[in-house]
């Protein structure tokens, strides 16, 4: 098992994000990211900072409006969508899924890239399902269906989905929204666990910005249409959440890392 982040998996040169054909929207722009394998990073913003659209970029769901995504240093936009979905699993809180499925029928979707058309699991795509089940903690529940389960159990079925994809990159959007505090500091450390014991390169957006700072290896913050990448550490000494929220109403305390209302 390491601990140091190694080799970048998933990295951006001059990208910028957004909507529009003829007439450009931009949302961020100039993005330069290097995500490293083992590392849990997590991208924070301010509503409509453009986190999702960013994120859903970098998952290849929506084109560049500019710049070029790499991944293991080959043009994202070259790879079908078959390879990709054996290189990058995505976890969209939007996603529809079929709550009449059991756990184990949810997680074994994720096997499906792998899966011949008649989509009959092997022994070897029945060990990463149970892995997964068993990374998550959620081996009792795997019969129950999803219909059936907490909002924090059923975040970690669509963790487990993407853990048996098996895919280096794993992103997820707004994981622990609806969770308590509890439940999101398990989801937030199980991503780190997966991160550090599995070699993943991880991704999150969040708005629980206090919790990953003792969490997360390094930060994404978007702030007026630009991308900041460093450790939590680093942006703190920076002062970049200082003026994160507009007004004065909401400041951030340095010595007790936390927001504060004036
Ligand atoms: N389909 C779309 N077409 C045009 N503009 C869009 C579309 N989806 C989002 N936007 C705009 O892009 C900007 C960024 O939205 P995005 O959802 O990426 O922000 P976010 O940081 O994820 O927000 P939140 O924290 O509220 O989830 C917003 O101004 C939004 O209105």
């Amino acid at each position: 098992m390491s601990s140091t982040p190694k080799h970048s998996v998933l990295t951006t040169k001059n990208l910028a994000v957004g909507y529009g054909k003829a007439e450009k929207e931009t949302v961020v722009n100039t993005i330069n990211l290097e995500l490293k394998a083992g590392s849990f990073v997590t991208m924070v913003g301010i509503n409509g900072s453009g986190k999702s659209t960013l994120l859903r970029t970098l998952a290849g769901l929506q084109e560049p409006l500019e710049g070029e995504i790499f991944l293991e240093g080959k043009p994202l936009n070259q790879l079908d969508s078959a390879t990709k979905s054996l290189k990058i699993s995505v976890v969209l809180t939007s996603q529809v899924i079929s709550k009449n499925l059991t756990v184990l029928e949810l997680v074994s979707l994720g096997r499906q890239p792998y899966t011949n058309w008649l989509g009959k699991l092997t022994e070897e795509d029945k060990a990463e399902i149970q892995a997964a089940l068993a990374a998550t903690e959620l081996e009792n529940l795997k019969h129950k269906a999803c219909y059936a389960l907490s909002d924090g159990q059923l975040q970690r079925a669509l963790i487990a989905r993407a853990l048996a994809q098996n895919t280096e990159v794993i992103l997820l959007d707004e994981p622990t929204t609806h969770l308590d505090l509890h439940h999101k500091a398990s989801i937030f450390s199980l991503l780190k666990k997966i991160a550090r014991q599995q070699q993943k390169t991880i991704l999150c957006t969040t708005h629980d910005i206090e919790l990953v700072l003792s969490l997360c290896d390094e930060l994404i913050v978007l702030h007026n249409n630009t991308a900041i990448q460093n450790t939590p550490e680093a942006l703190i000494e920076q002062g970049i959440f200082e003026n994160l929220f507009p007004g004065i109403n909401v400041y951030f305390d340095k010595t007790s890392r936390r927001f504060l209302i004036r």
